[in-house]
């Protein structure tokens, strides 16, 4: 049966803002307090989208979260009118009002991880949210990123929806931004690979020294566990301490996956060669490597260009594109590269560059935009059809976007109760554009 591997991007929400809210995360230090463009920043989105679907990929849209989350606010001990709970957490706790309204859940590589249907023990495809316990602001998001993700997957013949992990540090999970599959075809069974950046309890394990690793190995091995991964076709790898120090927070900043091709920096992982060994033991087909040195693009170039937060699609002729954004394209030495690297002997034969800048300063690149979901023809029937893009959708998404954004926001103006109620209003609106029913809180009271 055809298969083929479905990206879903996340919406931008309304209140997108830069806060300056992760730590480890360079981009979203660095752009602390600057004045965001959320109508901007989700059209960049939808370009991005209509983009892959104009080159014969099937993509998918994930609905954003409901922001201000008023109801975190209340358990923080704000009271009153909304406008009371909104203007006290502006006077006495600036910062958590803003992480009370970031839009971060349009990175959906950090909504779930995902098994496809031929790696499962029971053959449907599962998923499990991201708990995403290591930032205070993210850690709101998987409750309603499981209301979503069953409106989009909602039928139980073929998705497996699990609950989130523990709410605990031990099980720092944070989806397929540390998780890459590789495999000969979609449909046919790969080898799922988790990366991990410490041990939550073993402490004489390497681990990072400046900044926090996010995901344990003990969460990646619960959620193998749960999506029943065959031992034999699952391999933990850890991410280099010391890249991660550097501001590799997310694996998927430095390596990246699409079926047979292996995309990574030389210092990406620790015991490099032992997981290479691995990935071809464990591979039915051959793998291409595709190694970039230090000496080519250093990792302070990865990390400030994401040259690995870059897309590698399948075109429907079966070259491989990868699709970047524009900091790739404007540094001189990852330009070189990647023009050098379409010549080479590997299926990536296309680069194709998309300005993705407000999602860029906060971190986020083409790559952390997107979750891919693999499925065969009968799964892809099954998905709730309104998540799909087609040239109406696209057309419709962005006359509401047009319709309920604005233009600009500073953290002044997340103290403004009119962004509830726009806010909601939008995301109402975009349950019916989607066919979503009721997943966000204040439709269910
Ligand atoms: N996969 C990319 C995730 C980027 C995300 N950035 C943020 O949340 C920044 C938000 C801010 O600083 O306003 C993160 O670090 O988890």
């Amino acid at each position: 049966m055809k298969s083929t591997e479905v990206n879903f991007d996340g919406l931008v929400g309304p209140t997108h803002n830069y806060a300056g809210l992760s730590e480890g995360n360079v981009a979203s230090l660095n752009n602390a307090n600057d004045v965001s463009n959320p109508k901007q920043a989700a059209k960049q989105g939808l370009a991005k989208m209509k983009a892959l679907h104009d080159m014969g990929m099937t993509q998918g849209v994930l609905a954003p979260q409901e922001r201000p989350d008023m109801a975190a606010l209340r358990r923080l001990g704000f009271s009153g009118t909304d406008a009371n709970v909104l203007e006290t957490a502006f006077k006495q706790a600036p910062t958590l009002l803003s992480a009370c309204c970031s839009a971060s859940s349009m990175w959906t590589a950090n909504a779930a991880t995902v098994s496809p249907s031929a790696d499962t023990s029971d053959q449907k495809v599962h998923f499990t949210p991201a708990n995403l316990t290591n930032k205070f602001h993210r850690s709101l998001e998987p409750e309603t990123t499981g209301n979503i993700l069953k409106a989009t997957f909602n039928n139980e013949a073929h998705f497996v929806h699990h609950q989130h992990l523990p709410d605990n540090e031990h099980f720092g999970d944070e989806g397929a931004a540390n998780h890459t599959r590789l495999c000969n075809r979609y449909g046919e069974q790969g080898i799922e690979i988790f990366t991990y950046g410490r041990y939550a309890f073993n402490r004489n394990m390497p681990m990072p020294a400046k900044f926090p690793a996010r995901q344990t190995i003990e969460a990646s091995r619960a959620v193998a566990r749960l999506h029943g991964l065959e031992n034999s076709q699952t391999i933990y790898v850890q991410q280099n301490p010391d890249v991660i120090d550097q501001g590799v927070f997310h694996n998927d900043v430095i390596a990246v996956g699409n079926q047979n091709v292996l995309f990574f920096h030389e210092q990406a992982f620790l015991n490099t060669e032992t997981f290479l060994a691995d990935v071809s033991d464990k591979m039915s087909c051959d793998v291409h490597f595709v190694e970039v040195k230090t000496s080519q693009v250093s990792v302070e170039d990865c990390v400030n260009t994401y040259l690995f937060n870059t897309q590698i699609i399948t075109l429907p002729n079966g070259e491989m594109a990868i699709i970047a954004p524009m900091h790739c394209y404007e540094n001189a030495s990852v330009k070189a590269y990647l023009d050098e690297l379409v010549t080479l002997n590997t299926p990536i034969k296309h680069v194709k560059y998309y300005d993705v800048n407000e999602s860029m300063k906060n971190g986020g690149g083409p790559a952390c935009l997107r979750l891919r979901v693999a499925v065969n023809e009968t799964e892809l029937n099954a998905v709730n059809q309104h998540c799909l893009l087609d040239d109406n959708k696209f057309s419709v998404l962005n006359n509401w976007v047009d319709k309920h954004y604005r233009e600009q926001l500073t953290l002044n103006d997340l103290r403004d109760p009119n962004l509830v109620s726009e806010s909601r209003t939008a995301l109402d609106e975009l349950t019916q554009i989607l066919n979503l029913g009721s997943v966000y809180r204040f439709q269910q009271n």
